[in-house]
């Protein structure tokens, strides 16, 4: 069963230089987030933080009334068999083979007999498809299957937290599609805490229950995935929907002159993509944290973008036709208040696949 991780006002600096300042956020219990944000910005130095392998300059990060930064050694040794880590390159011991790496946390932090920790090891091996390659050492192996042993191994103490350094790095689109139902699957089964930082903005957009973005020393956002998809918040529309036009520059921050060229060559930021149904088990039931499809935009009566969750069964979203008429209704009455603001928005494009067949 996974636990709840609360950050408040963390900040972490390197020298006097900040990474990143006064980050709040909430891993709720057993849902899957991910993390974003250009590179260099602290994502990989969030994840260390949260594991106890940095040390923050201020803040805390609460896992139950245990205050992570606060612990003396001892006590944070113990909290960290709570986390499973799975590090960008795997990071599996060069010189033993994928049984060994993978029995290496069981065999440092408890005291379980061979052929228990061989039942473990099998197990976990099983469940990332690599039954078989036990003997070969990681030099043998594709990138993929060196991911798929780096989890493995983060999996053998039955994690409550798992996180994730860019489990897509170097992997092809088929691999990382099967990596993803792989994280879906592993989540359903062990309902652990996930988080996943990633730059594949196709796994950002099916995988997660919450998104969280990291931009310029500063967490710019972070909340349920249907908030982020729809957001107009220049820098979140801009990294999702992985543009040029907009905030991020080559150099992480577009400068004012820049930013006013840009403006002045009026080219706009096209329109928001669809939000996708999220990515369901393997076995097609629904995520333990599924909330219907549409339901936090109606709940917070945000339009999401044309087209959005159209490959949802109707019966299970919670944005509908009616709601898009009743909203559309409102924005009308809303326009004819205002007047000036131009057309209204083309809300029948919500089923634009319905429309124009
Ligand atoms: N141990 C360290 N000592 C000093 N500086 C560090 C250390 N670890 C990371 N940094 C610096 O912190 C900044 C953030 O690095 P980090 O690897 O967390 O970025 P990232 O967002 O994960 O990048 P990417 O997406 O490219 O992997 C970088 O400038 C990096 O050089």
């Amino acid at each position: 069963m996974g636990v709840e991780v609360r950050v408040e006002g963390l900040t972490k600096s390197f020298g006097g230089q900040p990474v990143w300042s006064d980050v709040s956020l909430t891993l709720p219990a057993g849902e899957i987030s991910v993390l974003l944000g250009p590179s260099g910005t602290g994502k990989s130095v969030f994840l260390k933080t949260l594991v106890g392998l940095l040390r923050p300059d201020r803040g805390s990060i609460w896992i139950g009334d245990r205050d992570l930064p606060r612990l003396s050694e001892r006590a944070l040794y113990e909290v960290r068999r709570l986390f499973g880590v799975l590090f960008q390159d795997g990071a599996l011991f060069g010189s033993m083979n994928i049984y060994d790496n993978v029995a290496f946390p069981l065999r440092e932090h408890t005291r379980k007999p061979e052929s228990q920790v061989r039942a473990i090891v099998e197990e976990k091996l099983e469940l990332v498809g690599l039954t078989g390659a036990e003997k070969k050492l990681p030099g043998e192996i594709s990138g993929g299957m060196r991911k798929r042993a780096g989890l493995a191994r983060a999996l053998v103490l039955d994690p409550e937290i798992i996180l994730f350094d860019e489990p897509d790095s170097g992997l092809d689109p088929v691999r990382t599609a099967y990596l993803n139902q792989l994280i879906i699957d592993l989540n359903q089964r062990t309902d652990a805490t996930f988080l996943i930082v990633t730059h594949d903005i196709n796994t950002a957009r099916t995988v997660p229950d919450n998104i969280g973005l990291i931009y310029h020393g500063h967490l710019a956002m972070f909340g349920p995935r249907e908030m982020l998809l729809s957001s107009t918040e220049p820098v979140v529309r801009q990294f999702l929907n992985a543009q040029r036009v907009g905030p991020i520059g080559m150099a992480e921050e577009k400068d004012a002159e820049e930013l006013r060229a840009e403006a002045e060559s009026g080219v706009d930021l096209p329109p928001l993509p669809p939000i996708a149904a999220q990515l369901r088990p393997s076995d097609g039931l629904p995520r333990r944290s599924e909330r219907p499809a549409g339901q936090w935009c109606r709940e917070n009566g945000v339009t999401p973008p044309p087209g959005s969750f159209a490959d949802a069964p109707e019966r299970e979203i919670g944005w509908t036709r009616r709601d898009a008429m009743d909203q559309t209704a409102m924005d009308q009455t809303a326009m004819d208040q205002t007047a000036d603001f131009g057309p209204p928005p083309d809300y029948d494009g919500l089923h634009s696949r319905e429309v124009s067949r």
